[in-house]
């Protein structure tokens, strides 16, 4: 286990050569617990009258509660053409594949009852990949069985999916769409199983993204989300050691203060009627270049879920 005190020199030493952003602390901040809320939670109570004055909450927390946040969106159409070599920047997710869906397959055949030796396990089932870019995850998810849709806010991306789906007749009937969760809700749309993987750590209002989950899904559904933990441990491996010393992600592609703890994800998705069941992390070995299933949620972890009924 690597200490923080360990993790600290490393950084101190390293950031003057390599440039590398400071976290911000917020758990040093006396107004933490409020301004944690006020992200997570817009429609947080203001702190109490005795609490000096704070300033204002930023301007994204008054109007419209889209998801969309177009700093992040930027660096995905940057980079889109890229999502099928295997070799660029989105190697570490086509690395992790096979371990993810591990995970999917064995929750979502024990979700639904189905037979998790079956080589078409999903036949049946609607599946909705939100934040799919270029369709990593919905191409191995119809040739489950899965009748997919691929939604994703970047056209570029949506384009590219398109095209590598239509090499292949199974995967050419996955429905892409360039859209958001919010608009999908809007027409009223639900699926038995909504993913969205890697994704709410780039989205402007987590809270409200996993309202639109959970109204994606539908009565018995299950939601499978997997992110970065915001710890010291995932500072130091997810964003120093990924981009800038083995370069493996465009610098810049992960914001440590917005990912989300396994706890805050937990308490989010409670506030959206959906009750985690099961949370797994997944590790990287760098001698075998393979990624395993493990206890150890400290920095890329996946929770499934389970929809509340009314
Ligand atoms: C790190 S990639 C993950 C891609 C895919 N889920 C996977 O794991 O293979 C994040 C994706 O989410 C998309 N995205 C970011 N914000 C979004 C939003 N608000 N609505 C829909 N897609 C979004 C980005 O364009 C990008 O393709
Ligand atoms: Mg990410």
């Amino acid at each position: 286990m690597v200490s923080k005190h360990l993790l600290t020199r490393i950084y101190s030493m390293t950031r003057p050569v390599l440039q590398i952003p400071q976290p911000r602390n917020l758990c040093s901040h006396p107004k933490f617990v409020h301004e944690l809320q006020t992200r997570l939670f817009s429609d947080a109570p203001p702190p109490s009258p005795a609490a000096p004055a704070s300033t204002p909450p930023p301007a994204s927390n008054l109007q419209s509660k889209s998801s969309l946040n177009e700093t992040e969106l930027k660096k995905f159409a940057a980079i889109s053409e890229t999502w099928w070599d295997a070799e660029g920047p989105f190697k570490p997710l086509h690395l992790m594949n096979p371990t993810r869906l591990a995970f999917i397959r064995s929750t979502l055949c024990r979700h639904f009852g189905k037979d998790p030796n079956s080589t078409r396990p999903f036949e049946g089932l609607k599946f909705v990949d939100v934040g799919c870019g270029g369709g990593i995850l919905s191409e191995p998810l119809a040739r489950m069985g899965a009748t997919v849709t691929g939604v994703d806010a970047v056209e570029k991306n949506i384009k590219i999916a398109q095209l590598h789906a239509d090499l292949d007749p199974i995967t050419s009937s996955i429905d892409y769409r360039c859209t958001t969760a919010e608009k999908m809700v809007e027409e009223q749309m639900k699926f038995d199983a909504v993913l969205a993987l890697e994704v709410i750590e780039h989205v402007a209002e987590p809270a409200e993204f996993c309202k639109s989950l959970s109204a994606l899904t539908s009565c018995g559904g299950a939601t499978l989300i997997s992110t970065i933990n915001r710890s010291m441990r995932a500072y130091a491996t997810a964003i120093v050691i990924a981009e800038y010393v083995l370069r493996w992600l465009p610098r810049g592609t992960h914001d440590w203060s917005s990912f989300l703890t396994p706890e805050e994800l937990v308490l989010i998705l409670e506030r959206a009627s959906i009750s985690v069941q099961e949370m797994a992390g997944f590790v990287y070995n760098p001698l075998t270049g393979q990624w395993s299933i493990s206890d150890d949620i400290s920095v890329n972890f996946i929770a499934y879920a389970t929809k509340n009924t009314e």
